[in-house]
């Protein structure tokens, strides 16, 4: 059996992340960790009903405590690197969904979990069919250089752009095998009019109610476009990709990137 400890227990995806796993013959979760609703059942927070699991705000002692395998982290950036640390100083694998985490924070992450020898994964997008998308964004950027990003997310979130648009747009410029046409605007009369970029490709973000996560990625050719869509209309759609990554990352001596490195290994 599986111990796995959520941190961000009481949030959007934490509670989905106790409801999945609960639900999971093989893993079972052991320990759940939030600074917000302290000392409930974090069965009862996801709507599975008490699992005799309270949450707690002192990870450490729940990760020496439970003797988890694996923790499961939906927090918020700073957050994250702070709980990724823990786990691995108490050789407890990480499974992060949290995204912002800024790239050499990462670096020095993935080189903690080397030198202890600590299998990890960080993932922007657990959805499979994200994943797919980004794969496509990928190919067809060999063909139409030229791209732009639009993603849109409910208000609540904290980073921009998304994680998802920064792995895509650096998938596009690794695929890209020509430089992108011309961008020929001379004057922004709004700032952020042509959104952020990355490498020259220009990522557009959407924070409004009603949404969960979406991203469109539109190549331009010559009397062409191409759009390449992806809608999560409910936060299940991360969740076989989660319980993919829990199995998986026992089997793993170092932290990766991506779970298209575990989906198309
Ligand atoms: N990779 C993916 O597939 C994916 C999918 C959805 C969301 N996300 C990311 O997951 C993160 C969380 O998203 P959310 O919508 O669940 O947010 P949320 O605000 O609903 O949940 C975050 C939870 O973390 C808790 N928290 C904050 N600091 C903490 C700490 N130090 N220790 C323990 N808990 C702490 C908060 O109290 C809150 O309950 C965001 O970074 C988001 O971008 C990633
Ligand atoms: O809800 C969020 O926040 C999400 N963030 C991810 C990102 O930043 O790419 C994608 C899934 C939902």
């Amino acid at each position: 059996m599986v111990g796995v400890v959520v941190t961000g227990a009481a949030g959007r995806m934490g509670r989905e992340v106790v409801r999945a796993v609960s639900r999971t013959n093989g893993m079972t979760v052991v320990g759940a960790v939030d600074v917000n609703h302290v000392g409930e059942d974090a069965g009862v927070l996801a709507g599975v009903g008490p699992i005799g699991v309270v949450v707690r705000s002192d990870l450490e002692s729940v990760l020496r405590e439970t003797g988890a395998a694996v923790m499961v982290d939906f927090t918020a950036a700073k957050a994250a690197v702070q709980n990724i640390r823990t786990a691995i100083a108490c050789g407890v694998r990480p499974v992060v969904g949290t995204t912002g985490i800024p790239a050499e924070e990462l670096a020095e992450l993935s080189r903690l979990c080397r030198e202890q020898g600590v299998g990890g994964l960080v993932a922007p997008n657990f959805a499979i069919g994200a994943v797919l998308m980004m794969h496509f964004a990928g190919i067809a950027a060999r063909y139409l250089p030229a791209a732009e990003i639009i993603e849109l997310h409910h208000n609540q979130k904290l980073d921009a752009p998304s994680g998802t648009a920064l792995k895509t747009a650096e998938i596009i410029a690794a695929n890209r095998t020509n430089e992108a046409v011309e961008d020929r605007t001379e004057l922004e009369k709004l700032s952020g009019a042509r959104g952020g970029s990355l490498e020259g490709i220009r990522i557009h973000s959407v924070r409004l109610p009603g949404f969960i996560a979406h991203q469109e990625v539109i190549f331009g050719g010559l009397g062409q476009t191409l759009t390449i869509r992806h809608d999560s209309i409910s936060r299940e759609s991360f969740m076989p990709g989660v319980i993919m990554a829990i199995k998986k990352v026992l089997e793993l001596k170092e932290m990766v990137y991506g779970l298209d490195k575990l989906i198309f290994a």
